[in-house]
């Protein structure tokens, strides 16, 4: 039988010489031992390195990264003082040129995997690199946690709950941080109840800090274990001082939550929303509202989706997983009707405040599942000539998908954050559909991910 951890003496044995031939989906450098499949992040293609086998699965190993024996020409050095366990920085020591196309090659390898029809003819366009490659990120959610004396307030390394300190974190705002840190101090000073999860006691357990890029205001929300915490109003009185924050939440949840966020979020201080603007239009947004990370790239996100959507005035345009209104708020004055569909009741609430915010009549917003809702409109007898979905990372319901195939939109617009779920998708709506194009955004620079818009035209 294979034996699962090595020990520290027996993994000192296996330090292996690997030549890495592709980057994984995680930006990790993928090579061969024995046949067996190795993973080991930080190494890059082309690269000889010396890496310790960490872990022995049946169908592959998991490296680390001991020493690089000859360097990749796209390796860059990685940012310093920083922990380079921390997601978010997966692909740090690549070029950026060499990220770029790394997301671009990472779609056509999960367009390989899953080979929807007609595949080979897709169009696929070159990555649109983001105007900032550090300090992007809007919106930190850092952990904050009590070891003895020490208070520490970071991210959980990858599937572990061990917290990493954070003494920078580069591609988040500088405002962001700086916030986050004179949360923590504040919570010191005030002697707040941390929460404590070994112990099972009350207090904040995360902090949120979300910043609008255009009017710089900053939202913060405390998650919190428990309702009453000592001297909690007092915290959100002198969080309320710091600069540029305008708003303070609590949202309540508990130890058997898998998520970061409960489902109760009041208000304890300060504004209802910060404002954001995107393409000359203003959206409010909300604690639990989503909102991409990187606002300066946004609008490039948005106006090539748009573009593809190739919209005309006489058209009912359906925003299926719409948020606070964006997509649909910004094409409501190139087609005849817009109906957005979102199901966080926050996210319709703002989404219906930002279509008066922006004096858009002919919009509305919907709470429901996109799923549930679509087929109920078209059985009303709405017209869905012209269609944006949006999903999140897990992609289109399969009950969404089959509604597609029988409604039939003569064209839509799918936005995806994830290749994996696009491609699988995309074989079963290649029933009926052609895809022209796919187009790339980075929206997050030195991280694995990227943003796919892809066309997709009924077949005649
Ligand atoms: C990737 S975000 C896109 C939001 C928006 N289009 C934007 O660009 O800001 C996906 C959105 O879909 C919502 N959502 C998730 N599952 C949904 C479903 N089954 N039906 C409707 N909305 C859903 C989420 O709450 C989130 O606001």
């Amino acid at each position: 039988m294979q034996k699962k951890h090595f020990s520290k003496n027996a993994s000192k044995e296996r330090h292996v010489i690997i030549t890495i031939k592709r980057l994984g989906i995680n930006g990790e450098g993928i090579g061969y031992y024995k046949r067996k499949i190795i993973f080991i992040p930080g190494a890059l293609p082309d690269e000889v390195v010396v890496a310790k086998i960490v872990k022995d699965h049946p169908q592959y190993l998991e490296g680390e990264l001991v020493r690089i024996k000859e360097a990749s020409s796209d390796r860059v050095p990685f940012p310093s003082g920083v922990d380079p366990r921390i997601g978010g920085l997966e692909l740090a020591q690549l070029s950026y040129a060499g990220q770029l196309k790394f997301k671009k090659d990472n779609l056509v390898s999960a367009l390989e995997k899953y080979h929807p029809r007609g595949y080979k003819n897709y169009k696929i366009k070159n990555t649109i690199p983001a105007p900032d490659q550090w300090h992007y990120r809007a919106k930190a959610q850092y952990q904050i946690e009590r070891e003895n004396h020490h208070v520490s307030l970071g991210l959980y390394a990858p599937n572990s709950h061990q917290l990493i300190d954070l003494p920078e974190m580069p591609t988040q705002s500088e405002d962001t941080q700086a916030t986050e840190r004179a949360i923590r101090d504040l919570i010191i000073k005030l002697r707040v109840p941390i929460a404590n999860r070994r112990r099972n006691l009350p207090g904040v357990k995360t902090i949120v800090v979300r910043q609008a890029e255009a009017s710089q205001e900053m939202q913060v929300t405390l998650i919190t274990v428990g309702h009453k915490l000592d001297n909690l109003l007092q915290l959100a009185d002198e969080i309320m001082r710091l600069p540029k924050v305008v708003s303070v939440y609590q949202n309540e949840t508990d130890w058997q939550n898998p998520q970061v966020w409960g489902n109760k979020t009041s208000k304890l201080r300060g504004k209802n929303q910060i404002t954001e603007e995107i393409m000359g239009k203003k959206f409010d947004l909300s604690p639990r509202s989503f909102f991409q990370l990187n606002p300066v790239q946004t609008a490039t996100l948005y106006s090539e989706a748009l573009k593809l959507l190739s919209l005309t005035p006489d058209m009912t345009l359906i925003d299926a997983y719409s948020g606070v209104g964006t997509l649909g708020i910004l094409a409501a004055d190139q087609v005849k009707q817009v109906v957005g569909i979102e199901s966080i009741p926050e996210a319709v609430l703002d989404a219906q405040h930002n279509v008066e915010l922006n004096h858009v009549r002919n919009a509305e917003y919907l709470q429901g599942s996109v799923e549930k809702l679509l087929p109920r409109l078209k059985e009303d007898g709405l017209p869905i000539d012209a269609l944006i979905v949006d999903p999140p990372r897990t992609g289109l319901a399969k009950s969404l998908i089959k509604t597609l195939l029988r409604v039939k939109p003569a064209s839509f617009v799918y936005i995806s954050c994830n290749p994996s779920t696009l491609a699988q998708d995309l074989v079963l709506l290649g029933e009926a559909y052609d895809v022209r194009v796919i187009e790339n955004v980075d929206m997050l620079p030195q991280t694995p991910r990227c943003e796919c818009i892809a066309k997709l035209t009924l077949r005649k």
